[in-house]
């Protein structure tokens, strides 16, 4: 668990705390995404984590220990780092690359060589082609992908992410979001990332940290977040369509009744939405949808009456 206990950053000449008295805890396999209006101590909170910047008052411990008293360098090994432009080496193939913190550790020459082919091929890179080239032959994405691999090298227990996705096309941007988050799963790091993007936030964070002038205004799941504001900036932050936002978090298997005797009409997926159901619905002016497995099974209805209901039951 990384634990947060009471931090606060004062940075030199400047008159007001850029983070004030946070209290933190994350828990391990989760991510946390960390979000709020500019300059409200998002990154510094997160830098805080791997000692780019030391707090000014409160503790950080991460498994219990106090991280003050570990060397940064050697912390900073066991934290994986990922930013927005990358930070590749720009005159080092994408092998040495992803060998970077491998190399510092001392690893030999097969096991390094193992570890980098299996990195590649979990980012989605074929090694056999990507193994020799320089960061500029690759695409933003393909950057953005090594970048991650390299985190991943010395397989950390903690990834912290800023804005990982903030320099890649929009359409890029939501397939690595996909790619990353089962990769994170998959290999149970604890998470820790700032977006400015809220779509993001809910999509990657199993919990979202809403901050503004370097305190925490609100802190859980985004399903929670999106039912209950904390107040009236968050509920302003999380914009009118809040609703809809929360909707494509639930599943229509969730919600839906036994299906019905002679249905014809639009069909879902167990898995899709229930922002789906209710775009469907909208679309074709219906009552409801039938639900079918993707092998044609019909398994379920979901009324627009119940879906009207899920929406109230918790917003
Ligand atoms: N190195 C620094 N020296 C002085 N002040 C700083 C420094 N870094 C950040 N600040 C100030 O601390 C506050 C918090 O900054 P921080 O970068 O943590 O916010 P942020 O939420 O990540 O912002 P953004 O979304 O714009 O990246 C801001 O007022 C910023 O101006």
């Amino acid at each position: 668990m990384i634990k947060l206990e009471h931090v606060t950053k004062n940075y030199e000449g400047s008159g007001r705390h850029a983070v004030d008295g946070l209290d933190l805890d994350i828990e391990n396999g989760t991510t946390v995404a960390l979000i709020g209006p500019s300059g409200c101590g998002k990154t510094t909170t997160m830098r805080m984590i791997n000692r780019l910047e030391q707090p000014s008052a409160g503790r950080v411990l991460v498994n219990g220990e106090d991280i003050s008293g570990i060397d940064p360098r050697d912390l900073r090994r066991r934290i994986g780092y990922v930013i927005q432009q990358v930070g590749l080496f720009p005159h080092m193939t994408i092998e040495r690359n992803v060998a970077t913190v491998p190399r510092l550790l001392g690893w030999d020459k097969a096991r390094t060589g193992r570890r980098i082919d299996e990195l590649l091929d979990l980012v989605g890179l074929d090694p056999a082609v990507m193994r020799k080239r320089l960061p500029h032959e690759l695409s933003g994405g393909q950057r953005q992908r090594v970048g991650f691999a390299r985190a991943l090298a010395a397989d950390p227990e903690i990834m912290l992410m800023d804005e990982p996705f903030g320099a890649i096309d929009p359409i890029t941007r939501v397939k690595l979001q996909d790619e990353f988050r089962l990769i994170l799963k998959k290999v149970s790091k604890t998470v820790v990332m700032v977006t400015h993007d809220l779509d993001e936030a809910i999509k990657m964070g199993d919990r979202i940290a809403i901050m503004r002038d370097g305190r925490l205004l609100q802190y859980d799941t985004p399903q929670a977040i999106l039912a209950k504001p904390a107040d009236d900036f968050v509920r302003s932050f999380l914009g009118k369509d809040r609703a809809i936002k929360r909707l494509s978090l639930i599943e229509v298997e969730s919600m839906m009744s036994p299906a019905r005797e002679n249905p014809k009409g639009a069909t879902v997926y167990p898995g899709d939405s229930l922002h789906i159901a209710l775009s469907t619905i909208i679309a074709d002016d219906l009552e409801g949808v039938d639900v079918v497995t993707v092998d044609g099974h019909r398994v379920g209805y979901l009324s627009r009456d119940a879906l009207f209901a899920a929406h109230t039951a918790a917003g």
